[in-house]
């Protein structure tokens, strides 16, 4: 679904935004991507609270005007007020963006002030008590909000800090709580477009990192572009069949949550997750991925779709394949081998 808002003339953007109640968004997570939209809507002059968890990662942004640790070089406009206070960052916010890492996100959402409507950026999923919740359900179930939406794409955090084009899609139940979110961040370098397939855009984002995964594993392994390409296609019917499965529409993951992210991830040199599995072919260790400064979301996400497989019986054999690899110390070119030699089928 797409929606157009029509801002009466002689109103800007920010005082269209103003006057729809939505002006102040605060970012909750000051990590390379809470940073990066922090960035983009700051620059129009929409006013934004960044929250970072340690108050001297705060006081380094507002004394330096950048993220040094996550995003260094990316200069904060003046309407970016970074802050540890959590008060002061919900304080009269219309937005919150939840920009943490997946593990993070029940507890400290647990203990920080309600907002009256959330936008989840966060790719990840979580298995508990025989259930696989995506991020906007374990935001609604912990913070008791219904006014959730989910932004995602093909949005490499450092390009976009650097102004470079991109799109994304925002998806919501409530459509004019996607139409505040396509304001508050659209400019000219990024274009987002609106959707109702919350399911869709939330697990084309959070599966296409255990992809990324597994083409860093042959991009470690040095198998090619072919068996890349193979990967990427059979890796997104993988996505499609689980996520259609999932109350999710077809079409959407040939869009921007699906299709385009997995084309930027299991391509990129800037893909954290890309970048793991290649390091994983080469003997780093799950330890040494869960100990990185950067979240690696696939190495959860996996393990979550790994346990609800396993629940249900459902059969997604990369995803198995990724798994056994990083949690099984299985040998990835055998993993390959087994994957070449699955029954043959048609496509
Ligand atoms: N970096 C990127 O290009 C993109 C990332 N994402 C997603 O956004 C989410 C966040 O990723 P990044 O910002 O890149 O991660 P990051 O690793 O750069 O930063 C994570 C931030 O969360 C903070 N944090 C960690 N645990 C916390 C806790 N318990 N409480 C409060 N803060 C905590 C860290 O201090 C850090 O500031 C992930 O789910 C990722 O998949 C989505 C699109 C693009
Ligand atoms: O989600 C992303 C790009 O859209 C970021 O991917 P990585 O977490 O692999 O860097």
């Amino acid at each position: 679904m797409s929606l157009t808002l029509l801002i009466p003339e002689g109103e800007s953007q920010a005082q269209s935004l103003e006057r729809q109640g939505g002006a102040k968004v605060a970012v909750l997570g000051a990590g390379a991507w809470g940073t990066a939209l922090a960035l983009l809507a700051s620059s129009k002059g929409v006013p934004v609270s960044l929250w970072a968890r340690r108050p001297q990662h705060a006081q380094a942004m507002q004394e330096e005007r950048q993220n040094r640790e996550y995003l260094p070089g990316a200069l904060f406009p003046e309407s970016l007020h970074p802050t540890a206070e959590a008060e002061e960052a919900l304080h009269e916010a219309r937005l919150a963006v939840v920009a943490l890492p997946s593990k993070a996100i029940r507890e400290t959402l647990g203990w920080l002030p309600r907002a009256a409507a959330y936008v989840s950026v966060t790719k990840g999923l979580q298995f508990t008590d025989h259930h696989l919740l995506r991020m906007s359900q374990v935001i609604e179930e912990v913070t008791g909000v219904g006014r959730v939406a989910v932004l995602s794409g093909p949005n490499l955090a450092d390009e976009i800090a650097r102004f470079l084009p991109a799109a994304a899609v925002v998806a919501s139940r409530d459509p004019e709580l996607a139409l505040q979110v396509q304001q508050v961040f659209s400019g000219a370098s990024f274009r987002v477009y609106t959707s109702s397939d919350v399911i869709g855009v939330e697990l084309g984002g959070a599966l296409k990192n255990v992809i990324a995964l597994a083409a860093g594993m042959v991009d470690g392994l040095g198998l090619g572009d072919n068996a890349k390409a193979a990967l990427i296609t059979r890796g997104l019917r993988e996505i499609i069949q689980f996520g259609v499965a999932q109350g999710a529409s077809e079409a959407t993951f040939m869009g921007l949550s699906g299709l385009g992210d997995l084309i930027a991830t299991a391509s990129s040199p800037l893909s954290r997750n890309r970048n793991a599995g290649e390091r994983i072919v080469k003997g780093e260790t799950l330890a040494q991925l869960q100990a990185q400064k950067n979240v690696v979301e696939g190495i959860y996400t996996v393990r979550a779709l790994h346990a609800w497989g396993w629940a249900t019986g459902l059969e997604l054999p990369i995803t198995e394949a990724v798994y056994r690899v990083i949690y099984e110390d299985a040998d990835p070119s055998e993993q390959i081998g087994a994957l070449m030699g699955r029954q043959a089928k048609a496509e």
